[in-house]
């Protein structure tokens, strides 16, 4: 069995909004094994980055309350330095958009210097010219050398995508975090990205937590998925289970949403209404219930749990037994499953 890297419990991370602290992610429990890719989805504000940025302790004016173990260690109790150490050897992330993640006025090779200066064995100025050159190999840009010298505007974005990458595996960190890695980027970039990611994985044996909206990318990459919707996760599946046994009426939803091969003749399921901003989420009772108001509101659950339902798969609420969408009959709307 693969080691347990990070262990998060009860994770709330509030944000300070005229006088009050509103939880953006309310109370999330969830571990992340060594070479493994634990998916994040959902959609645009339902506090998959704060999650990530909370992992890393770079909120500076958030409360976060819960534990965040990396091999067993509360990091939540670190100092600064330890932070900090922590954040460039053993765990780092990689950012969305890597024009802001980038020091415009640096050139590419002291950006990735000053990352391995963190390094456990340290290196010598010129093992660490040496050492950021082959980064650049590694991740696939060709004539490093040149590349050393270069500031990231002289960049394409698929390059510049490859700096970030470079510059997150530096110290070999045993957990990566990498939030909407692809975005920015078009198809063909993004899935050598992936590649590369899965690589690193296999090659490291690390731990990747992938935070991303995209369904295709989830189902090419995770090993296990985390659906967030509205600050807590409502359901936990292995990649196989989730894709081919969706329970929770918000993932059903997000995968009815995603044109495949089997929906081109059929409509696509259109999720009704927005993801509630912090000060106006309905915190009592099934959150996604206002989104799937042709459901009778008798069957949420009051304060709905996490149900394991099979072995290593986890469902909020018990909607999702009575859940149907509006052009399905009534009568099989569950597949069976009742
Ligand atoms: N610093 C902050 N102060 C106040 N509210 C915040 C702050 N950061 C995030 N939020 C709010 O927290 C909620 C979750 O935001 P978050 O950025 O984590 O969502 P997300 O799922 O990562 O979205 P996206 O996919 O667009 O990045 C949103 O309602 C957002 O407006």
């Amino acid at each position: 069995m693969n080691e347990k890297l990070l262990e998060i419990k009860n994770l709330k991370t509030s944000f300070r909004i005229e006088d009050q602290y509103y939880a953006a992610v309310d109370d999330v429990s969830l571990t992340v094994n060594e070479n493994e890719v634990l998916a994040i989805v959902g959609e645009s504000g339902c506090g998959k980055s704060a999650l990530a940025f909370s992992l890393m302790r770079l909120h500076n004016r958030a409360k976060i309350e819960g534990d965040i173990l990396f091999k067993g260690d509360d990091v939540t109790n670190y100092s600064a330095g330890q932070v900090n150490k922590l954040r460039g050897n053993e765990m780092s992330m990689i950012f969305q958009d890597p024009l802001t993640a980038l020091n415009p006025l640096m050139k590419i090779g002291d950006q990735i210097g000053e990352v391995l200066l963190l390094h456990k064995g340290k290196f010598s100025n010129l093992n660490r010219k040496q050492k950021a050159i082959s980064l650049l190999d590694k991740v696939g840009i060709a004539r490093p050398e040149h590349v050393y010298e270069q500031f990231p505007h002289e960049l394409s974005g698929g390059m510049r995508q490859r700096v970030v990458i470079a510059i997150a595996i530096a110290n070999d960190p045993e957990v990566l975090i990498a939030d909407e890695p692809t975005t920015a980027l078009d198809a063909t970039i993004q899935s050598q990205i992936l590649d590369l990611l899965n690589e690193l994985k296999e090659n490291m044996n690390a731990g990747i937590i992938l935070i991303t909206h995209d369904l295709g990318v989830v189902a090419e990459m995770a090993d296990r998925v985390a659906v967030m919707y509205a600050g807590q996760i409502v359901e936990v599946a292995d990649v196989h289970a989730l894709f081919g046994m969706p329970q929770h009426p918000y993932t059903r939803s997000l995968l009815s949403s995603v044109p495949n091969a089997e929906s081109v003749d059929s409509k696509l399921h259109v999720i009704q209404g927005i993801v509630p901003s912090l000060k106006n989420l309905t915190r009592e009772g099934c959150r996604f219930r206002s989104r799937i108001p042709w459901i009778d509101e008798s069957v949420h659950e009051k304060s709905p749990e996490l149900h394991e339902i099979s072995p290593n798969h986890f469902v909020r609420c018990t909607c999702y037994k009575n859940f149907y969408f509006p052009d399905e009959k009534k009568e099989d709307k569950r597949h069976g499953i009742s």
